[in-house]
């Protein structure tokens, strides 16, 4: 599967570790849970895209594995921590907007699928956490790979229905259902290839958003980040 798992934390710093399926409301929440916590917010989903953005933006073989953990080692990626303003650069080259667009969600399972771009973006992700005092860090191997020695680790959670949905709404309305099922269950479907993360490893909370709002996302996320910083 990965790289073995390396310790992230150094003492007196928090560390919260979130992950979970596309639409489940991550980013989102995590955003405003750094904030609420005077963090500092980890999108390692756009770290996955901006690499993405780049590959097809050089004309690289998308087949060609070794190509792209080339692409990979070779990126010059600058990613902000700041919840409040968000800056993805590659090359040089300011993509925050563009790797939200539809044709990055449909091919950046490509890049999260191979096993070295992982491990060279695993290890960015970890010198980021390292170098923050207090961080939010959602993704999808965060509470196993990426920090598992996080101070709190959260699953959050979402049925499809709720996530395509949300999807749907976020995106203007601007793509039909297949193209909603394509970017959503099938990206997923493609990424639980590699790592888990449909069900909470030990140790791990779930949040279930469903049923609750986005307030009240929030203050349950907060709520189990109290519970397991606590003990
Ligand atoms: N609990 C919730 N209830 C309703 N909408 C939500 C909830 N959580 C997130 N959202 C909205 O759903 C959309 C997808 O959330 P996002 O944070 O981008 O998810 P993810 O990062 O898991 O893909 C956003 O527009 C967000 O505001
Ligand atoms: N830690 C991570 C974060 C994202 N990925 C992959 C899986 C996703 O298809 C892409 C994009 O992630 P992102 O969090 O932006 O996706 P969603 O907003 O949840 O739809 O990156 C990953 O494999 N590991």
């Amino acid at each position: 599967m990965e790289s073995s798992p390396v310790s992230t934390l150094n003492n007196d710093q928090l560390v919260i570790a979130i992950d979970g399926p596309s639409g489940s409301g991550k980013s989102s929440v995590s955003k405003a849970v750094a904030r609420a916590l005077g963090a500092a917010y980890l999108d390692t989903g756009a770290m996955y895209r901006a690499i993405t953005y780049s590959v097809l933006a050089n004309g690289t073989d998308l087949s060609d594995a070794t190509a792209i953990a080339q692409a990979v080692r070779d990126a010059q990626l600058e990613i902000s921590v700041d919840p409040d303003a968000e800056l993805v650069k590659i090359g040089g080259v300011d993509v925050t907007a563009a790797i939200r667009e539809p044709r990055i969600s449909e091919q950046v399972s490509t890049v999260a699928t191979n096993l070295d771009a992982r491990a060279e973006l695993v290890r960015r992700q970890q010198e980021i956490i390292k170098a923050n005092a207090r961080i939010v860090a959602e993704g999808r191997d965060i509470t196993t790979v990426v920090a598992p020695d996080a101070n709190a680790r959260i699953l959050l959670t979402a049925s499809e229905e709720a996530r395509l949905r949300r999807r749907g709404l976020q995106l203007g309305g601007s793509q039909n259902d297949e193209q909603l099922a394509t970017q959503v269950l099938a990206r997923d479907a493609k990424d639980s290839t590699v790592v888990n993360f449909t069900q909470a490893a030990d140790g791990v909370m779930t949040v279930d958003s469903s049923d609750l709002d986005f307030e009240q996302t929030i203050a349950a996320v907060l709520d189990a980040i109290s519970t397991a910083t606590k003990n």
